[in-house]
Formats: structure tokens, C-alpha cells, sequence
């Protein structure tokens, strides 16, 4: 396998005694789509918080194009080149999805998000920021304040203000959740074109979405790496199956 953008090894993180993540090694390869599958509780969120630097691992490490990162904060994480969106959108709802996008720009420029800055140096990200809206299809909305548009524009303006960060490592919670047919296909489409030259780490409950974007699928249970291979490969493969069903034949 080519050298992996992120690699894992021996990660796990105990909460008060309970071990949500355990000794879990995992390889993203380069420029691919990598999904995060399991149950609820399988610690999909636990180990993106501590790909994130969210939460610092109780044992092992976290690599990134080969550099070890474990223990970094998230801002230094993020400064490498590794987004995560957020639903933040909701933080300045009365802003406008392009203000939203230039304050994040602005953040990323090292400038901090300081909000006194006088409108004719925020012009300086108005043309990167429409660029960025562009990416996702929403600039049409530009000047529509984030708390009017429609909960699946919503979720593209999240999108957006993590690729402002011009992300190597993009990684997505749940990016069709509590979506229509018709926005998930949106959706999937517009990661496919987001993912061009950078890699993708997602959680995602809809297997149909998974099939459709993942090159490579890591299911995990109780913390642990259960089966991991390609779409075709993982769903056909009987312990998954048990997994979802709960009957515990794969702990056999
Ligand atoms: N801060 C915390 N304190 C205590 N226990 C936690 C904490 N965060 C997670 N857990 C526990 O760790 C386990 C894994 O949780 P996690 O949220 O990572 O699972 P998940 O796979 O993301 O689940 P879901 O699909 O429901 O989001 C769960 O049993 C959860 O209760």
C-alpha cells in the first residue's frame, strides 16, 4: 500500500475505566475515501476526537504523512491540514453564508477571527470565499444569512468552511444525517468532487452513501477493529452481518 496520509497504531482511550477505543490500527491511504462503520457505541466519534486532537489517546499513536501528532491540540492538528466539519454554522446565524466563509478564511490566515476588522480589509477574502461557495454549489445563497437556508444548504456551508482551511485530510461526521433522498445525493456528489487530491475520512450510518464513496471501510465494535476491506468485501463478510444484528456470534 502507498505511504497512508494518517496511520494509527495501538490507539485506545479509556473513560474513567471504560475503553471506548481499544489498540485500534488503522491506515488512511492517500487521496482516498476511508469510512468509519459500527453500531451505535462502536467509538467511531471517540476515534475521530482523537484523529482531532479532541481528546488525547489513553495509549498508542497518531501519524500524519508520517509525522507523529499524538497529544497535539486540535488547532495545531488543523494546522496541518486536517479539517473537521463542524455543525458551526449555527454559531453566527444572522451572518451571511459568504461573511461565514470569509471569517473563516480570515481565521486560517492567521489573522484570529477578529471581527472589528474593517470591512475594505474583509473585502480581501470575498473573492476566495465565493471561490470556496462555488466548490459547493451555494453561490446562489451567498448573501443569505446561515440560519435561512434550508437544512441541506446548511450542511454544504459547514462543508465549505472546512475546505477554506484548504484541508489535506477532510473528515466528515455523519455528512447525510437526518437528510432527504434528494440532499444526499447532492451530497455524495459533491464529495466526490471535493475529494479530488485529498483524502477523506468519514463516519456514516447510511451503508448505501458508503457504497457509493468509500474506497476502503473500517467497521468497528466495542472500541475494536472487527473487519476492514472494500465495500463489497466488508458487507458480504458474516461477522459484520452479526454486528449489526447484535446475535454475538462474531465474538465466537
Ligand atoms: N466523554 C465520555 N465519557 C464517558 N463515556 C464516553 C464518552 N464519550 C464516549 N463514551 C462512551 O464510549 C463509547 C463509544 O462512544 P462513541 O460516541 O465513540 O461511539 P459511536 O460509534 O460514535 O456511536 P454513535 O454511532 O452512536 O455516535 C460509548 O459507550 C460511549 O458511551
Amino acid at each position: 500500500m502507498a505511504a497512508a496520509m494518517m496511520s494509527v497504531r495501538g490507539l485506545s482511550r479509556d473513560f474513567r475505566g471504560f475503553r471506548a477505543v481499544d489498540r485500534v490500527d488503522l491506515d488512511i491511504a492517500r487521496d482516498s475515501v476511508h469510512a468509519l462503520v459500527g453500531p451505535n457505541g462502536a467509538g467511531k466519534t471517540t476515534l475521530f476526537n482523537l484523529l482531532t486532537g479532541f481528546l488525547t489517546p489513553t495509549a498508542g499513536r497518531v501519524e500524519l504523512d508520517g509525522r507523529d501528532i499524538t497529544g497535539l491540540p486540535p488547532e495545531r492538528i488543523a494546522g496541518l491540514g486536517v479539517a473537521r466539519s463542524f455543525q458551526i454554522t449555527s454559531l453566527f446565524p444572522q451572518l451571511s453564508a459568504v461573511e461565514q466563509v470569509e471569517l473563516a478564511l480570515q481565521g486560517h490566515s492567521g489573522r484570529g477571527m477578529a471581527f472589528w476588522r474593517s470591512r475594505r480589509t474583509m473585502r480581501r477574502y470575498r473573492e476566495p470565499a465565493m471561490r470556496v461557495l462555488e466548490q459547493v454549489g451555494l453561490e446562489d445563497v451567498a448573501a443569505v444569512p446561515g440560519q435561512e437556508l434550508a437544512y441541506g444548504r446548511k450542511r454544504a456551508l459547514e462543508l465549505a468552511l472546512a475546505l477554506a482551511l484548504h484541508p489535506r485530510v477532510l473528515l466528515l461526521d455523519e455528512p447525510t444525517a437526518g437528510m432527504g433522498l434528494e440532499d444526499i445525493d447532492r451530497t455524495v456528489e459533491l464529495i466526490e468532487r471535493v475529494r479530488r487530491d485529498r483524502t477523506v475520512v468519514m463516519v456514516e450510518h447510511n451503508m448505501s452513501v458508503v457504497g457509493r464513496l468509500a474506497d476502503r471501510v473500517t467497521v468497528l465494535t466495542a472500541g475494536r477493529v472487527l473487519v476492514e476491506g472494500g465495500y463489497d468485501e466488508v458487507r458480504a463478510d458474516p461477522r459484520v452481518i452479526d454486528a449489526y444484528l447484535g446475535t454475538g456470534h462474531a465474538a465466537r
